[in-house]
């Protein structure tokens, strides 16, 4: 049966950014945002075991995957940042890690908001505004986008191997299609794909929304929350897959504050770190890691 959305805590994700985040946590970057390099040398220097222990939730019966996009397919996370960087030095102001931890999973106009209000200049600058004026720059950025480390061994084996995958992103429908220009291929493998605009996204993430369309739109769907693995990057993201009552394993940016990363049932350095074994799905025949 799938979750009630009674179940939606959507208030969590709030409190714990405002209230859990160590005062130590000040924007660790005061000229901006390093650029995240995913470089294979960069995945190895990170953890090379997950963070978390497997739950024993969800372990032995996952049927189905649903991945998120931005930030755990696609290295897309680090053009809005770029972006916000530059609006923000035209008011003399920083982007820092505490705000994009925030905005990050989120529909555009949910993360616009939050941007202009948490950093002051909302007098200046509307949300709208902000949208457009960010567009030109993301329009160009997008064509580019790099496939995460792992992303295409992870998709190529669970397809390979007959488990049904599908994607959940809060990204609208014209960015999506920018952002998979160049990958088109390898997203033909999803049985389907739920974007930002869809009309039954009512609410983003850290709403269920997304992934409970994501579970019913599989050819056996509805499917069985429990059932379901989520692939996620984002504190909004993990929260919406809780929400929907799914098991979600979190592939955080290394710079992300580690209080982000205590609801997930898992959370790995990278997709090359996935043991599909540990979730009874079938194991890598490769020797990758
Ligand atoms: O992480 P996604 O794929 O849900 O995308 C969300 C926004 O487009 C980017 O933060
Ligand atoms: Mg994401």
């Amino acid at each position: 049966m799938l979750a009630s959305p009674t179940r939606f805590v959507a208030q969590r994700i709030t409190l714990r950014s405002s209230n859990t985040i160590p005062t130590s946590f000040i924007p660790p970057f005061p000229r901006g945002l390093p650029q995240r390099s995913v470089t294979k040398a960069s995945v190895a220097a990170m953890s090379t075991t997950s963070v978390n222990a497997v739950t024993d939730a969800g372990r032995g019966s996952i049927t189905h995957v649903i991945f998120d996009m931005d930030g755990l397919l696609l290295d897309t996370e680090k053009f809005y940042t770029e972006v916000q960087e530059k609006i923000l030095a035209r008011y003399n102001k920083t982007f820092d890690w505490s705000l994009k931890a925030k905005m990050m999973g989120r529909k555009a106009i949910e993360a616009a908001t939050l941007f202009v209000e948490e950093c002051g200049i909302s007098d200046s600058l509307s949300p709208e505004a902000f949208i457009v004026e960010r567009e030109s720059m993301l329009q160009d950025l997008f064509p580019t986008s790099d496939l995460m480390p792992g992303a295409s061994r992870l998709l190529r084996h669970l397809h390979g191997k007959g488990i049904p995958i599908c994607v959940a992103t809060g990204t609208h429908t014209r960015h999506f299609d920018l952002k998979t220009q160049r990958h088109r291929e390898l997203f033909s493998l999803m049985h389907h794909i739920v974007r930002g605009d869809d009309p039954e996204v009512k609410q983003g993430k850290p709403a269920p929304d997304g992934f409970l369309a994501a579970a019913r739109r599989f050819e056996d769907g509805p499917v069985d929350p429990r059932k379901a693995l989520v692939f996620e990057d984002a504190p909004s993201g993990v929260m919406a897959a809780k929400n929907a009552g799914m098991n979600v394993i979190m592939v955080p940016d290394p710079r992300l504050d580690k209080s982000y990363c205590t609801v997930a049932d898992q959370v790995l350095a990278s997709l090359l770190h996935f043991k599909p074994e540990e979730w009874g799905l079938p194991p890598f025949e490769d020797s990758q890691n």
